[in-house]
């Protein structure tokens, strides 16, 4: 066989062997996601026609998996926590102090299924202060539907992910604090994982949108204070490159300014 021949006959087989990895790695994946409760969730959902159609894998995170999907009139995003491979324990520090959750009961269930309801709570708290984010439909177990934020299936890029000139990440940050500064003085609530990662950038106006709501505490919570320093940090650090200089006193006044 010449050297031609040879070479592209090694290429195919271990591009089918990637394409057989890959395939592995999303069974397993759909096996942790995709339980028989799970699965009888989603079938009730299509039932009700909330959900007419499922799509393809968005992102697989440390707790949850989320899917695109078509409902009745809008695209949606489905978030699905992981029964078995979530990383739980951490989320119990954030629950178990929230005065809006003191009567779960501390199993794993029953602690993911507050966590979702949690999470369509904050959204929609988020969303009546005003603040952009996707619109909440509905939680059921640890299914949390929304209104997807993308275009033609594909979600809206995250801002670390968004090149931009010095002019346009200015009025992004203003944005951003005008949020956070929302969220604290009308929602009574801190993001807690706000970073570049957790925020999305509409294309068409620049405007950002947060998401990942899901550990977002009350300001009783008695680490919100903590939560909202470290979010203050981490979004100092990104927007350092970016010559905004404000220290974390500063932006912090602004968040609890009232309106200005
Ligand atoms: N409503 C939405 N519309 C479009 N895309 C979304 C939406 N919600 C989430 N996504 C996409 O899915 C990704 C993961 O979502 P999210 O940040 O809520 O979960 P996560 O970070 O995986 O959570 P975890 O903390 O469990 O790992 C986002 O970065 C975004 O690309
Ligand atoms: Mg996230």
């Amino acid at each position: 066989m010449d050297q031609d021949k040879k070479i592209k006959r090694i290429d195919s087989a271990r591009d089918k062997a990637r394409a057989r990895e890959k395939d592995s790695e999303r069974l397993k994946v759909e096996e942790n996601v995709f339980d028989v409760p799970t699965l009888k969730i989603l079938y009730t959902l299509s039932n009700k026609g909330i959900i007419k159609a499922m799509g393809g894998a968005i992102s697989t995170g440390k707790e949850a998996n989320v899917f695109y999907a078509e409902g009745e009139e809008k695209e949606l995003a489905i978030k699905i926590y992981r029964i078995a491979s979530s990383t739980f324990k951490a989320m119990d520090a954030y629950i178990m102090k929230d005065p809006r959750f003191t009567n779960i009961r501390n199993n794993r269930r029953d602690i993911i299924f507050a966590w979702t309801r949690k999470e369509l709570q904050n959204l929609k708290r988020a969303k009546s202060a005003g603040v952009r984010v996707p619109e909440p439909i509905i939680a059921e177990k640890n299914i949390l539907i929304m209104e997807f934020m993308g275009e033609e299936k594909t979600p809206y890029p995250l801002l670390k992910n968004t090149p931009l000139k010095n002019d346009e990440a200015k009025l992004v940050y203003d944005k951003i604090v005008e949020y956070m500064r929302l969220l604290y003085k009308e929602a009574n609530l801190v993001h807690a994982d706000l970073s570049e990662y957790n925020v999305l950038i509409d294309p068409a106006d620049t405007t950002p949108i947060f998401i990942d709501m899901g550990q977002s505490v009350t300001l009783e919570h008695p680490n919100a204070r903590e939560f909202l320093y470290r979010d203050v940090q981490n979004i100092l650090r990104f927007f350092g490159r970016y010559g905004i200089t404000d220290k974390p006193e500063e932006l912090l006044s602004k968040i609890q300014a009232d309106a200005t």
